[in-house]
């Protein structure tokens, strides 16, 4: 592991902006650390690059404690945004600026810029000054030059946050090929969920300094850890209803008296059986989950069309159960009014149980 981080915390007198942080990074791997605003990226960043001093723990970079190191001693290359190239240096001075600092020969930064220029394919453009750059080139060369000190990790803060939609697009695809083949390991902050199931190998979800979840993409979105971690990730969010377990009916089917006197007959996780009749637990499932039927029938709720929201392929239902409101979204060609009263299933297997502590009730 190239980046540990033991029980790393910060405090800034009495608040605790990170408290107690464990994660690792390997060589290769790209960490996305994700979270609302204030929750400690980027502390938790500045402390890995010696920014910031951390109160407790540890950084360990490469095997080597470096708490007491600065930054410029840790060799890590930390950037906030891909972007300010110097307008009057020509895209190869630009991607060498970084080092004329390191007092490195010229035959040596010739070397280097000619090797991220292959990496990123600037070939056509070294003598080009930004002016003469679309939009995407810029980004590329602001990568190079950000990557081109070749230090023992990367740490990047929001490095996408000032493109249009189109670009970070764009850029997302291109900046994880690059990363994969730097073999270093690298942490980006971002609090743009689709950057970080995108561009991360592993995300790390955090809330008020705390990390709530370690794990790939797929794992965080498909079983997310806590009710944080559910709401959180997934676009629209996650239908979170609290209820109470009534019945088991075997197998995985249970019953859950849903807040509002609305009864549905269900199958869940089996683990199910392990709580008792009367428990209270919070049901999760996706928008695009759920099912819509004309038919009443046990496995879901009565509910009513709230507004309809066109979303070009998908449309995005808004659905009223009388206590909760309901995202779901479908392709249903079938049309769909506002003030229709129609019947939300819940397929088998596709709720999420959390139990009354928040957390995921986890399959075996
Ligand atoms: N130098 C400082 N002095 C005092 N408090 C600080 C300092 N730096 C950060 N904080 C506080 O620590 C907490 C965590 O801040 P941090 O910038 O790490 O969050 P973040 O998750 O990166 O947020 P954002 O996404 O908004 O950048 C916040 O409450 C912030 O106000």
């Amino acid at each position: 592991m190239t980046i540990e981080l033991k029980s790393l915390t910060k405090r800034f007198g009495a608040l605790t902006a990170v408290d107690s942080v464990d994660f690792d990074v390997g060589d290769g791997e790209v960490l996305c650390l994700l979270g609302p605003s204030g929750c400690g990226k980027t502390t938790t960043l500045r402390m890995i690059a010696g920014l910031e001093y951390a109160t407790e723990g540890d950084v360990v970079l490469q095997g080597k404690r470096v708490n007491e190191l600065a930054p410029r001693d840790r060799n890590v290359a930390m950037s906030f945004q891909f972007y300010a190239l110097y307008p009057s240096l020509t895209v190869a001075e630009n991607l060498a600026f970084p080092l004329h600092a390191e007092k490195m020969s010229k035959s040596e930064i010739d070397k280097r810029v000619q090797k991220i220029s292959d990496t990123l394919q600037l070939g056509s453009i070294l003598g080009r000054r930004p002016g003469q750059l679309a939009e995407g080139e810029k980004q590329r060369v602001a990568v190079g030059r950000s990557i081109i000190r070749d230090p023992t990790c990367f740490l990047f803060d929001e490095p996408l946050s000032r493109l249009d939609v189109q670009l970070r697009e764009e850029m997302r695809g291109e900046i994880k090929e690059v990363l994969q083949d730097l073999s270093r390991p690298t942490v980006i902050v971002t609090h743009d969920q689709l950057e970080a199931l995108t561009m991360a190998d592993r995300i790390a979800v955090m809330r008020d300094g705390r990390i709530e979840q370690v794990d790939t993409p797929h794992n965080v979105f498909q079983r997310p850890s806590n009710l944080f971690v559910a709401g959180f990730i997934g676009t629209p969010q996650m239908n979170l209803l609290p209820a109470t377990l009534t019945d088991l009916k075997g197998d995985g089917v249970a019953e859950f008296a849903v807040e509002g006197n609305q009864s549905m007959i269900i199958e869940v996780d089996r683990r199910v059986e392990e709580l008792a009749r009367g428990a209270k637990v919070t049901l999760g499932i996706r928008p695009r989950n759920l099912e819509i039927s004309r038919e009443p029938s046990a496995d879901g709720l009565s509910t009513k069309i709230d507004m309809v929201e066109p979303m070009g392929a998908e449309t995005l239902v808004h659905l009223k159960d009388g206590h909760h409101d309901l995202r779901l979204v479908t392709d249903w060609r079938v049309p769909l009014a506002e003030g229709d009263h129609v019947h939300t299933k819940f397929p088998p297997k596709m709720t999420h149980i959390f139990t009354e502590d928040e957390q995921l009730l986890r399959t075996k």
